[in-house]
């Protein structure tokens, strides 16, 4: 078992990592909450709702809801649905959610504890990957229309439980996916770990001990800088590294067209690109773009609007009086935040573009 803390502006929390945590809820309760209420997603349901809600029935009033599976769900429609039904459900505010799930629940479950009743506990139960980036930190968020996590708050949750059994029945787009946020993670650290990632092939031959070790890394590497930051006044924002890009082809696509990981890949692909021209060095780009051809990231895409992307970058949360603002890497492992200007943001983003509708 590998547990640390996260320090918060209102309480700590535990981040536990182990195997089949979910049979042993009951021991990380530090309450008595008189109801408990599992949010979980369709596909997640199936295989590990019964182990949660058995493990806590005896002891606690237990109630659930299962949401569609997919991106689409984080969305304002879902959300109120939830709401009705944790009214309907009589929670009050000594209740607990849980979100089980992978980010897409730990964002819509966490952004319903945030806000029902004006706020009442919760705990992440990740279950992929990519939920040891979106269960540490307490952003919780659902999507708009125009623009990715435009709803949301930073309220964090009372327990991070992450049972790392419930990894074993990801399927390979959703490996891809979390790992791309661990490569982030391996490229704004200091030191950087990325020469610990590149070797990584992502298929049969991942080892858990590889996956369990890049996922501690990842970790505490989130920990670190959302401790020290917890509002993205400033540091925070580096964990930003490949999204105002990314998050701008999720919502241009429409959601859930392509995963946040590889689209937050793509984003980073193309930070580095700004990075070389902007401080005119030379990083891993193609060790990194090898990378994802190795691990079958999707590298092109269909012909987008730079006008479109760029009106959505515009409504990324770091943007201030009009400026976007990218993360870009002064060298690797040492991320800086940069205002862009318009015109050569653009004429960059054209000539990206058109090398990925190519390649
Ligand atoms: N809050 C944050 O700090 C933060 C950080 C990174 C990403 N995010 C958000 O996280 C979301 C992406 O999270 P995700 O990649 O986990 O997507 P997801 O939650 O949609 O899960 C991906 C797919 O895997 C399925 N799944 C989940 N766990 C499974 C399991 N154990 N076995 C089999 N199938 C399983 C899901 O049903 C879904 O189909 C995005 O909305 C992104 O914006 C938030
Ligand atoms: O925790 C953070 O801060 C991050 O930026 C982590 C990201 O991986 C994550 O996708 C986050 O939800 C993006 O935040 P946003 O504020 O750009 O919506
Ligand atoms: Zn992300």
């Amino acid at each position: 078992m590998e547990q640390l803390t996260i320090k918060t502006s209102t309480h700590d929390y535990p981040v536990v990592i182990d195997q089949g945590l979910r049979f042993k809820l009951k021991s990380f309760l530090n309450k008595d909450y008189p109801s408990i209420y599992i949010i979980t997603d369709s596909n997640v349901a199936p295989l590990y709702l019964d182990d949660v809600y058995n493990a806590l029935k005896a002891n606690y009033h237990v109630s659930y809801s299962i949401v569609p599976a997919g991106e689409e769900s984080k969305s304002s429609r879902v959300y109120f649905d939830l709401m009705t039904q944790l009214i309907e459900a009589g929670v009050d505010r000594d209740g607990l959610v849980i979100a089980l799930g992978g980010g897409m629940i730990g964002d819509l479950a966490g952004f319903v504890a945030a806000s029902y009743l004006r706020g009442i506990d919760y705990i992440q139960m990740p279950t992929t990957i990519l939920a040891h980036d979106s269960s540490v930190g307490g952003k919780v968020a659902i999507n708009h229309p125009l623009g990715k996590n435009l709803i949301g708050a930073f309220y964090p949750p009372v327990a991070v439980l992450y049972d790392v059994e419930t990894l074993q029945t990801i399927p390979f787009q959703e490996i891809r996916s979390g790992y791309a946020e661990i490569a982030k993670h391996s490229m704004i650290h200091t030191p950087p770990f990325w020469e610990q990632i590149k070797p990584v092939t992502l298929d049969e031959s991942l080892s858990d001990a590889t996956l369990i070790r890049d996922l501690i890394h990842g970790i505490n590497v989130k920990a670190a800088i959302v401790e020290r930051d917890e509002k993205e006044a400033n540091i925070r924002q580096f964990l930003n590294f490949g999204h105002t890009l990314g998050h701008a082809i999720e919502s241009e696509l429409g959601y859930g067209k392509m995963t946040h990981g590889e689209a937050v890949a793509i984003g980073m692909l193309f930070a580095m690109e700004l990075s070389e021209q902007y401080f005119s060095v030379t990083l891993p780009i193609e060790a990194f773009h090898n990378w994802l051809k190795r691990n079958d990231y999707p590298l092109t895409l269909p012909r987008l609007s730079v006008n479109q992307l760029m009106t959505r970058m515009k409504r990324d949360k770091k943007t201030k009086n009009q400026t976007i603002k990218m993360v870009l890497l002064k060298t690797l492992g040492e991320p800086v935040i940069i205002d862009m200007e318009d015109r050569s943001l653009r004429q960059q983003l054209e000539a990206f573009l058109e090398k990925m509708v190519i390649r």
